[in-house]
């Protein structure tokens, strides 16, 4: 029921043992979900796996009325609507994989006025239609719109790594109804993206509660792996898998321990991210001729054979054990055994790469993040952007400046994450955090390759590397021109 509500919620403790089968509150979880029972508006950056969507689930469960979550991901949201089905939530999604039939049994039962729905999915592109914002009102006047949950909210800010211009119009959420409250959350937003979001979803900051967490996951092991266009990395990459595989072959105790949570000890589950859906298909064909179960995942594929790969992936099925996916597979991927994520070469953005990275370890243990990095790539980064830029400024007689503004943010975090690939003098987790503006100084207890032998990094790079100078003869001779992203 929308409006500030001030009565304590004494059910919110059974209900996340009972319904969400969690035996207690992760830091500040209660909180938030307190602040969002009580009414507030309220903004959650938190790190990737800290339990964001809780935030908004809970209070779904616990409260009157229907809760609608804005998301920007077919995959998340199935992923979610399916693990709130197992627990018994009245859930339901309208995306373009919903079927006429099922579309038309969830819009009679929202028409009513009274949805038995708890929590409804929909795209920020569905929002806009005539047709569901009179239903809105319908539910609304009802008083029976109880929240609006913006997921994944940076894809609302133009600065936002994965901006989808359809969130734009969400304002639409605070203007028409300002006594519902809206809660934000996102994992990877600075400063300028957090203004933008409280701005475009017509939020006021004198009232919006925020809550800021840390963006450091100290399981995660980050490494860098220095390559050059001279050399195929794939045989670094193998060598590497097989001794995992081999450590947790010669170690029963681990194998039996695997077996009791339905995975298996012959295998690693992991994602490797290519830039390119090409290189998806060929580096999983790859894999599978040297007897890994690899699938390849990325937006160009059947929606079948995504499905598929996704679910075989997520129920550690023989065959299934790595997925090569470009960024189509990322935000919002919940799969807890993940024990690696490799970027095959550098990622688009600093975001881009955390976001992807916080796919590994979501059950706390240990997992290691391998990037790829070689200054070609990097070169091959810059030109793409400088190619964006003229295809954006292309037809107008004067440079945008909101255009301009974002190319800048844009080539911002391209520089950070190159800083970040090119360190020898820091640990990545606090590279992490003073990109983030994190306030606190992360722990990092041998989690990086700096903090584990700085004296071989250095090392490592010198061979690994190909030389600026060779670099600079390269790009004059226009040798990294690319072809399209994804
Ligand atoms: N209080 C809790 N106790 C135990 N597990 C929890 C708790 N809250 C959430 N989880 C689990 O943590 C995992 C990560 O949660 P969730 O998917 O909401 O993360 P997130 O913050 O949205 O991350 P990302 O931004 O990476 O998508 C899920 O498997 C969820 O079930």
């Amino acid at each position: 029921m929308p409006g500030k509500r001030k009565r304590p919620y004494s059910d919110i403790d059974f209900t996340l043992k009972r319904v969400f089968k969690k035996p207690g509150f992760r830091p500040l979880q209660r909180e938030v979900v307190t602040a969002t029972l009580e009414g507030e508006d309220v903004f959650l950056q938190a790190a990737t796996s800290f339990g964001k969507s809780l935030c908004y689930q809970l209070p779904a469960v616990v409260d009157f009325g229907m809760t609608i979550v804005v998301s920007p991901l077919l995959a998340l949201m199935n992923n979610q609507v399916a693990a709130l089905r197992n627990a018994r939530i009245r859930v339901e999604t309208i995306n373009s994989t919903t079927t006429p039939s099922e579309r038309t049994r969830i819009l009679a039962d929202l028409q009513c006025g009274h949805p038995l729905t708890r929590l409804l999915y929909v795209t920020p592109e569905f929002c806009q239609g005539d047709n569901f914002r009179r239903i809105l009102r319908i539910i609304h006047s009802q008083k029976e719109l109880a929240r609006i949950a913006v997921d994944e909210a940076h894809c609302v800010s133009e600065w936002g790594h994965d901006f989808r211009p359809s969130f734009q119009q969400l304002s639409f959420f605070k203007t028409e109804f300002p006594d519902v409250p809206i809660i934000c959350l996102t994992a990877t937003a600075t400063a300028r993206v957090r203004e933008d979001i409280i701005q475009t979803l017509a939020l006021d900051t004198s009232k919006l509660k925020m809550f800021r967490m840390t963006t450091s996951r100290p399981n995660l092991h980050y490494e860098v792996r220095f390559k050059s266009d001279d050399e195929d990395h794939y045989p670094n990459f193998l060598a590497w898998l097989k001794a995992a595989h081999a450590r947790r072959a010669a170690n029963p105790e681990r194998a039996s321990q695997l077996a009791s949570q339905n995975q298996r000890a012959d295998n690693v589950p992991g994602i490797i991210y290519t830039l390119f859906r090409k290189d998806c298909e060929s580096l999983a064909a790859r894999l599978r001729s040297d007897g890994i179960g690899a699938k390849p995942y990325h937006a160009g594929l059947p929606h079948s054979d995504r499905a598929d790969a996704l679910s075989g992936w997520v129920a550690n099925k023989p065959g299934y054990d790595i997925v090569v996916a470009t960024t189509a597979f990322g935000m919002g991927i919940d799969k807890e055994n993940v024990r690696f994520v490799v970027h095959w070469q550098l990622p688009k953005s600093f975001e881009g790469f955390y976001q992807e990275a916080g796919r590994a370890g979501r059950d706390g243990k240990a997992s290691v993040c391998i990037l790829y990095y070689g200054r070609e790539d990097r070169d091959r980064a810059s030109k793409m952007m400088s190619r964006d830029q003229v295809r954006q400024y292309k037809g107008k007689e004067a440079p945008v400046p909101a255009m301009q503004e974002q190319m800048k943010h844009r080539a911002k975090s391209l520089l950070a994450l190159t800083e970040y690939c090119e360190a020898t003098n820091k640990c990545r987790h606090k590279i992490i955090a003073d990109y983030f503006a994190d306030e606190e100084v992360p722990t990092c207890h041998f989690a990086c390759d700096w903090c584990k032998d700085a004296v071989g990094l250095v090392k490592r790079k010198e061979k690994g590397l190909a030389s600026e100078e060779w670099c600079s003869t390269q790009r004059e001779q226009g040798r990294y021109d690319v072809d399209e992203y994804e």
